[in-house]
């Protein structure tokens, strides 16, 4: 008999039907992340998140939106399959295809731990990647510079690191101020990378699918 997929908790919410302007582009749906392949468990371009850190979502892009910026979201609930996934990827240390572009400095078998997590919060549904946005000339939302990109795993994406420039601590720290301010904490290691508090789930790692 086939094995009956987990469904979606009751009291996960699909993001985009709370903040609708938030602009979502979820990292591991497509190629373009540190794996270099659709991440398994991500079927389509959709935020889950535990019911409260989605209605305190509401309040970050309420105050993004007083500045005329918007939220870029990258990752939100990341099932169990997916970070099995990406421990599979780091694990193989002769596939450093992404190397260049993700951890230039690092050696891969630093990674697990500090930059990716094996038990992750994102798979507890109160963590989320995101960053802010504003419009261009041509009115399309472009990510502000943070000094680093999302998913770069290197000292540079810390926060607090002092080699960025000035502009770029200001984009930072707006964006950790809207957040703190929103009821989420940064992780210091990842700029991106924020949990809201307390979270629900303490020591359950949710697998349903993102569909
Ligand atoms: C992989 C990266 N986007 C991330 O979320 N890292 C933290 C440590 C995690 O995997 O939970
Ligand atoms: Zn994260």
């Amino acid at each position: 008999a086939q094995q009956q997929e987990p469904e979606v908790p009751a009291d996960f919410i699909n993001v985009a039907k709370l903040v609708p302007d938030a602009q979502i582009h979820m990292a591991y749906l497509g190629s373009n992340n540190f794996v270099g392949s659709q991440v398994d468990g991500y079927q389509a371009n959709k935020c889950y998140l535990q019911q409260n850190a989605a209605n305190a979502l509401v309040h970050a892009q309420q105050a993004a939106a007083a500045r005329g910026l918007t939220l870029w979201i990258f990752d939100c609930y990341r099932p169990q399959r997916a970070v099995n996934h990406f421990m599979r990827w780091a694990s193989d240390l002769s596939d450093t295809s992404t190397k260049a572009e993700y951890y230039p400095n690092l050696e891969k078998d630093k990674l697990v731990g500090e930059y990716i997590a094996e038990k992750s919060g994102h798979s507890r549904g109160s963590t989320i990647d995101l960053t802010l946005a504003a419009k261009d000339e041509a009115g399309n939302w472009q990510p502000l510079d943070m000094g680093s990109p999302f998913d770069m795993f290197d000292p540079v994406s810390n926060v607090g690191n002092p080699t960025i420039s000035e502009a770029q601590q200001a984009n930072r720290q707006l964006l950790e101020t809207i957040m703190l301010q929103a009821g989420f904490k940064v992780y210091s290691m990842e700029w991106w990378h924020f949990t809201h508090q307390p979270p629900v789930y303490t020591d359950q790692y949710f697998d349903f699918i993102v569909r």
